[in-house]
């Protein structure tokens, strides 16, 4: 069976996490933005992380490189193009306006060139995509809910908010206030939990109105946990190799996700990051099947249920 053959949702990539090595070295000589590296070995080299934060501090140096619009619709154009290889069909992407601001370029810059991607890639291969916007948890609730109100004008074209970024010390529960208002305005709203804060972190995302679960691994931890994720179909979007190459977990064979699809959580497959972390979404899909013993039965249920889970 080809990996590619089988339709799939992928519901947790962050557009950021993107951008290739040689894309990030043509953008930073095109805008004169100085990064620490010069070539593409160099830019891989420095793909070698410890964990969530170490790999956030590369994450944040690579957005620098984005500057205009155009930038964010190459972006949007070329990650679709490569889903779409890989069998997805629809494409619900998360993106940080924060970061961008921050760096002086405008809203508009960013969301009307993401979505002239969108749609270009939509006409070329077909792809549905559909933008997620993220507030980062390592700022301020009011500030998650300044970009709120900030993307308001675009809003017919994003599905969803999620919460991302430093995971540890910064609970889903100083969020509540932001979720709450993303529920009342009819937005669908997700949660990165239980990448490396554990199932009390699921549990608060729960409760403050998460409809999906953004990693959500370390729920496996606390069995009632489990249960109420599978009797509520709440969908985890896992990112194997991700958790692999930040050291959530050892090694594949070791991953959760055997214990939680056999548990009956709704569990989708995905990319996070495909290029910091050495893999798109058919790589992961290949990964699972490599080195934690799933068939290709099991393969075409991720891929029904990754449809299933989808905002649309
Ligand atoms: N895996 C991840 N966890 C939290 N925030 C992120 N931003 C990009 N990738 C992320
Ligand atoms: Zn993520």
């Amino acid at each position: 069976m080809r990996v590619e053959d089988l339709p799939k949702a992928e519901l947790h990539v962050h557009l950021e996490g993107t951008l290739e090595a040689d894309h990030l070295l043509e953008l930073a000589r095109r805008h004169d933005v100085a990064m620490p590296w010069r070539t593409v070995e160099e830019v891989r080299a420095a793909y070698a992380f410890s964990d969530l934060q170490s790999f956030l501090d590369v994450f944040f140096v690579g957005c620098r490189v984005l500057r205009e619009r155009r930038d964010f619709a190459d972006l949007a154009h070329r990650y679709l193009t490569r889903a779409a290889a890989d069998g997805v069909v629809r494409a619900e992407v998360f993106f940080g306006p924060q970061t961008f601001l921050a760096l002086g370029v405008p809203l508009a810059d960013q969301l009307e060139g993401i979505f002239e991607g969108f749609d270009r890639a939509r006409a070329e291969t077909g792809i549905d995509a559909a933008l997620i916007t993220s507030a980062q948890r390592h700022r301020p609730e009011a500030d998650a809910l300044a970009m709120l109100d900030a993307v308001m004008p675009w809003a017919e074209r994003i599905v969803g908010f999620g919460l991302g970024s430093t995971e540890l010390g910064n609970p889903p529960s100083g969020f509540a206030r932001y979720f709450a208002t993303v529920r009342d305005r009819g937005f669908h709203a997700t949660a990165h939990a239980g990448e490396e804060g554990g199932p009390d972190y699921v549990r608060e995302a729960l409760d403050v109105g998460a409809e999906r679960i953004d990693h959500g691994v370390r729920s496996v931890e606390d069995p009632d946990l489990v249960r109420l994720l599978a009797a509520q179909r709440v969908p985890l979007t896992v990112c194997p190799l991700s958790n692999l190459r930040l050291g959530v977990v050892p090694d594949l064979a070791a991953h959760p996700v055997r214990a939680l699809v056999d548990a009956g959580v709704l569990v989708t497959v995905n990319s996070d990051d495909p290029s910091y972390f050495r893999g798109y979404v058919g790589d992961n899909y290949r990964a699972l099947a490599d080195e934690a013993g799933f068939g290709d039965e099991e393969l075409t249920a991720l891929a029904a249920d990754s449809l299933r889970a989808c905002w649309r």
